[in-house]
């Protein structure tokens, strides 16, 4: 039986949709029930990783670095990862991380960018941390590209590399041709993952395709909690894992209840397939644009479409929030709205 390393994402890639807002309690809570269901890893951070907690992103609740030493205070057998951006956070918040308990350092690059995250690859490593890549935003760039990328951060010490559908863009067999050039490219020197949005309701099937072609890390979060409509559901992906045959070594049962029951209060609102999130996965944007659209379509007076309609035309990458504003104010114009 083929293994598969699920990671839930809920209290890293959910922060988007909670903008930042988790409580020490929330954590613990969340913790224990997804370690007692026997999620292998759970990754804690900002949503935007590492040093997220600014003016640009939004504000953490409690700063991240007290949030990873609860998780891993509650853990028994979970293992805490964090994930960063390389310019967000700095190499000093890698190394509180680990203090604070954590020990998977997931670094995540736009897909062409893979060369900024080669020094970070090699003091992970140095500091005793397994290493996973993102390669996000991974729909704007052919299967042939993100292989070469994803080789850069493989010599880099990088032990798995993930193709992020950070759009919630891709469609089934374009999720399993990237996933295969990765395992060509990298056979022995690492592993390959994947990390899918909801955005076209295709979170668990693109999943199951990518381990169709070989991935071996899945990324889910229970009740869906991430940015955009969310994530793979964790709970749903483990059970179509059963049915085919791969082994999460998470409990079906157990893991429905920590979402339902203990994931779900700590949501502000289910994750849902809203108009804003299809247009996202239709147009290829960021999926943790939606809350910063929405807020200045409402500021604005305009169409939150309209402004990620533009960013997808615009092929704005993470990082490039302030042109939201810049197209809010364009449409603002262009509607003769005086403010
Ligand atoms: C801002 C980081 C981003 O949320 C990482 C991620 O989960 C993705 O690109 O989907
Ligand atoms: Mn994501």
């Amino acid at each position: 039986m083929i293994d598969i390393r699920v990671t839930d994402t809920a209290l890293r890639d959910g922060s988007h949709h909670k903008r930042h807002q988790f409580t020490p309690e929330e954590v613990r809570a969340i913790v224990a029930a997804l370690d007692g269901a026997g999620v292998p890893v759970i990754e804690v951070t900002h949503g935007d990783g590492l040093g997220g907690s600014s003016f640009a992103y939004g504000f953490s609740h409690t700063p991240e670095q007290h949030l990873i030493r609860v998780a891993a205070e509650t853990a028994t057998q979970a293992r805490i990862a964090f994930l960063m951006l390389p310019g967000v956070g700095v190499t000093d918040d890698i190394l509180a991380a680990r203090d604070n308990g954590a020990d998977i350092c997931r670094i995540a690059t736009h897909c062409t960018e893979a060369d900024i995250s080669v020094q970070h690859f090699g003091l992970a490593r140095d500091w005793g941390l397994e290493t996973v890549g993102f390669l996000m935003m991974a729909h704007s760039q052919p299967p042939e590209v993100l292989a070469r990328q994803a080789r850069i951060m493989a010599d880099a010490g990088c032990q798995c590399v993930y193709v992020v559908d950070s759009a919630g863009a891709l469609v089934l067999e374009q999720v399993s041709d990237r996933v295969a050039a990765l395992v060509a490219e990298l056979g022995e020197d690492a592993q390959v993952g994947f990390h899918g949005h909801e955005n076209l309701g295709l979170g668990v099937a693109n999943s199951m395709a990518a381990v169709r072609a070989g991935a071996r890390q899945i990324d889910g979060s229970a009740r869906r909690f991430g940015a955009g409509a969310g994530n793979t559901p964790t709970e749903a992906f483990v059970g179509v894992a059963d049915k085919l045959g791969f082994r999460t070594g998470i409990d079906f049962f157990a893991i429905t209840d920590a979402a339902e029951d203990v994931v779900r209060p700590a949501m502000p609102e289910e994750c849902l397939l809203s108009r804003l999130a299809l247009v996202m996965g239709y147009t290829g944007v960021y999926s943790s644009f939606l809350k910063h659209a929405d807020d200045l379509a409402r500021r604005h007076q305009v169409s939150g479409a309209q402004i990620l309609v533009r960013a997808g035309a615009r092929r704005l990458v993470g990082g490039q929030e302030d042109q939201l504003i810049d197209i809010a104010l364009e449409l603002q114009r262009e509607n003769g709205i005086v403010s």
